[in-house]
């Protein structure tokens, strides 16, 4: 029996887990100027028999203009690694040492409380899934409002607003209001806008969750244009599989530990990516690999249908 080498099946390549002694893990070893330096970074949440380990002790190496993609099953800890990557959640342990454009290290998760708010404006933009936009204010607004909280007022901030909506595409919609716009506009306002402070570092959660399949793509692309034209570094929380495409590394979180995977398969039926160790079918002498025993019997019934899907992209 072969390991099916099909298009719709194809085995990804394995997502490069850091190793202690590399968790840089650069795909081409040129050298990094490093913006991110994360060890033994630990959450647990509650005490006693009620805690919850939701990230242990990870270690991770974030370079200047890199696109770092996390994935992992539902639970395994991304969100809090993510908030926790923007002194937006306190560490149980571990460090986070940002080295500023300047070359200063800071350990935001030692920072005190008081200076947390002036190193996430000098340091991180965030993009969420649901937008978060504030649906009183027109686009310019939104990020006029950003700019604010990170020193530029008056003029200042709406010629900001404006050039930041040029640059993500939008600059015939100023003067529209988020409930006016696509999801696809919605979400381009919401990376101009965590563009506002200028950061090294863009933290996105979800980001493509709520658009379809080409607005995906497009928000992927320009995503990764930012890292390329800025040298800016964005690490994305996802479980969609399109921002593979413009991800310079992949992480596979689970059970709150980076996890060094073989290959991963895609099952054909419902596109996850899915551990070639779970159900199974072999057809045509290829192995096939599913979420559930349901995508399998799907399979089973009409194995042609699938195994003839074109890989998304
Ligand atoms: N505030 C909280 N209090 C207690 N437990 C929490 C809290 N937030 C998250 N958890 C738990 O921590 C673990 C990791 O949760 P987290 O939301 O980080 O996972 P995730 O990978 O982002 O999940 P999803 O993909 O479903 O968003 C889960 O077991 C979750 O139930």
């Amino acid at each position: 029996m072969t390991t099916n080498t099909h298009s719709s099946a194809v085995p990804v390549p394995a997502p490069a887990a850091p190793s202690p002694d590399d968790p840089n893990g650069n795909r081409n070893g040129a050298p990094a100027v490093r913006v991110l330096t994360v060890r033994g970074l630990t959450k647990t949440y509650g005490t006693g028999d009620t805690a919850v380990d939701a990230v242990r002790a990870v270690d991770l190496d974030v370079a200047a203009g890199e696109v770092l993609l996390v994935m992992g099953p539902s639970g395994s800890g991304k969100t809090t690694l993510l908030l926790m990557l923007g002194a937006l959640l306190r560490p149980t342990a571990g460090s986070i040492t940002v080295t500023g454009r300047e070359g200063r290290d800071v350990d935001i998760a030692k920072a005190p409380e008081k200076q947390l708010p002036a190193l996430r404006s000098r340091t991180f933009g965030f993009i969420f899934q649901d937008y978060a936009l504030l649906d009183a204010l027109t686009a310019t607004e939104n990020i006029a409002v950003a700019a604010n909280l990170a020193g530029t007022t008056g003029p200042h901030a709406h010629q900001r607003a404006t050039e930041l909506l040029n640059r993500v595409g939008l600059g015939h919609r100023v003067a529209a209001r988020p409930s006016q716009m696509s999801g696809g506009e919605q979400q381009r306002v919401a990376v101009a806008r965590a563009l506002a402070n200028d950061p090294p570092v863009l933290l996105a959660d979800e980001p493509t969750a709520n658009l379809d399949a080409s607005r995906g793509r497009d928000l992927a692309r320009l995503l990764r244009h930012l890292a390329d034209e800025d040298r800016r570094s964005i690490i994305i929380v996802s479980h969609d599989d399109r921002l593979r495409e413009i991800a310079d590394r992949v992480l596979w979180l689970e059970d709150g530990r980076f996890r060094q995977v073989a290959a991963l398969a895609i099952d054909p039926v419902c596109r996850m990516q899915v551990e070639p160790s779970g159900p199974h079918a072999s057809w045509r002498g290829d192995d096939w690999w599913f979420c559930s025993d349901a995508c399998r019997h799907e399979f089973l019934t009409q194995p042609e249908r699938f195994a003839g899907v074109p890989p998304p992209g």
